[in-house]
């Protein structure tokens, strides 16, 4: 292990990270809410004043991925719909499989320009997570309970709201599957086809078909296509962020088919049937993943830009110069009270961090999936 690497993997690194991460991510937050009189007087400014601040917060992430670990993220597109990626609306569908699907995500979103105005319809539960979660609410990301009754009015509302959304393109993406894919998830959504008459998914729990539609009728005329994502990693890694903090490399492969939107059926019943066909597809490239290493068709990848690094290191300076004064006041005060006080907020702050990535976890995940369809089969 070379010296650059053994750095990578001491605590003291990752908890500078998390400090820098929460620390400027509070303030951005707090600029966020400087920003709510803004929306009275011009929506479209706070929009983009927004979109700049959520990317502050994002990129960080991403640097973290792309300049600290040095993963390596191939793009497997058509050279025809390449030049189009960030320069049109787009629904962006994904397979659920991996703790770090959405950073890699939000890594092709800023190799395009287009992460700060990047959308998802989220579990509910996140927008309670500081910093990410907070963020969301300025962006006016799409949170959904996962309760079709509840959901079927305010899913639809929050997307009418994006279709004035101004410049800078957006992407909005939909974890079709709703949930994690567990092996047990798996089982249950499995189960779930069979009762339906539909072909069994190896790599894929059966999509969730009513968020898909609604976002499709929802968007018609603002969002162009949609871009069928399938993403995989290279040599059955299975990656993580605490790997990522651990600046553990690891390679990414995102397979992206651009599909016109008005190809999708307007009527639901068909609409659904299209969405399962499409998950049939995509699990026919990870077969093809599996049997190969690599996705069909040639490789287009954008290369990594420095801007996200620089914000990084701009944050860092912000935010680890005054603790750094701070720290030496306290030692050269040598006050034994309120250096333990600093060592318990310090701890606290890496419990709280620790939370934040839990979220990410898999082993962490929730019982969607499995509680529903058990109830179902009662
Ligand atoms: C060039 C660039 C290309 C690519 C770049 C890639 C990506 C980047 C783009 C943007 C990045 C932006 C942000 C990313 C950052 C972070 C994101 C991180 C995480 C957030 C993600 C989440 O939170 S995922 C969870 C929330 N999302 C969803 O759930 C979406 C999918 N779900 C739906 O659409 C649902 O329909 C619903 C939520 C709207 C409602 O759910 P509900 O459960 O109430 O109803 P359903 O109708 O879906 O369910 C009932 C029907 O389902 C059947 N059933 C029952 N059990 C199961 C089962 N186990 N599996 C499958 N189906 C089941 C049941 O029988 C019912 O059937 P019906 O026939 O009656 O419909
Ligand atoms: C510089 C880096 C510093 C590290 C900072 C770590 C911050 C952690 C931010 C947490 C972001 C949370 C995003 C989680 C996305 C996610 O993957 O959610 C899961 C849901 O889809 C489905 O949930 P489930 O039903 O439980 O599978």
């Amino acid at each position: 292990m070379g010296l650059l690497q053994f750095l990578k993997s001491q605590f003291l690194c990752h908890l500078i990270m998390c400090y820098v991460f929460l620390v400027s991510g509070l303030i951005v937050n707090l600029i966020q809410i400087c920003t709510l009189p803004l929306w009275l007087v011009s929506k479209q400014l706070a929009r983009k004043i927004n979109i700049r601040l959520a990317y502050c917060i994002a990129s960080q992430m991403v640097a973290a991925l792309e300049w600290w670990s040095g993963t390596e993220c191939t793009l497997y597109t058509d050279p025809k719909s390449y030049p189009l990626y960030g320069k049109e609306n787009a629904v962006v569908i994904l397979n659920h499989s991996f703790e770090i699907d959405f950073l890699c995500g939000w890594t092709f979103c800023e190799r395009f320009g287009v992460l700060g105005s990047s959308k998802v319809l989220a579990k509910k539960e996140l927008a309670y997570v500081p910093v990410i979660g907070w963020m969301w609410y300025f962006l006016e990301i799409v949170f959904c309970k996962r309760k079709w009754e509840e959901d079927r009015t305010t899913v639809a509302q929050s997307l009418q709201k994006l279709r004035d959304y101004p410049e800078n393109y957006w992407k909005f993406l939909l974890y079709c599957e709703g949930t994690r894919f567990t092996p047990k998830k798996h089982q249950f959504s499995m189960q779930v086809a069979e009762s339906k008459g539909l072909p069994k998914l190896k790599y894929h729990l059966l999509p969730r078909t009513k968020g898909f539609y609604v976002t499709v009728q929802n968007l018609r005329g603002t969002a162009a296509a949609i871009y069928d994502s399938t993403l995989n990693f290279r040599n059955n890694e299975v990656p993580t962020l605490l790997g990522i903090l651990n600046g553990k490399k690891y390679h990414a492969d995102l397979y992206v088919r651009r599909i016109p939107l008005e190809s999708v059926p307007e009527d639901e019943a068909e609409c659904a049937a299209w969405l399962h066909k499409l998950y049939q597809e995509k699990d026919g490239f990870q077969e093809q993943y599996a049997q190969t290493g690599r996705f069909p068709g040639p490789i287009v990848s954008p290369p990594r830009r420095p801007w996200s690094l620089i914000n990084w290191l701009f944050w860092s300076c912000v935010v680890l110069y005054p603790l750094g004064l701070l720290i030496a006041q306290l030692l050269s005060s040598g006050a034994v009270l309120t250096i333990a006080a600093a060592v318990v907020v310090c701890s606290a702050v890496s419990m709280g961090m620790r939370w934040m990535i839990g979220q990410t976890e898999i082993d962490k995940s929730s019982n969607y999936g499995i509680k529903a369809t058990a109830l179902n089969n009662n």
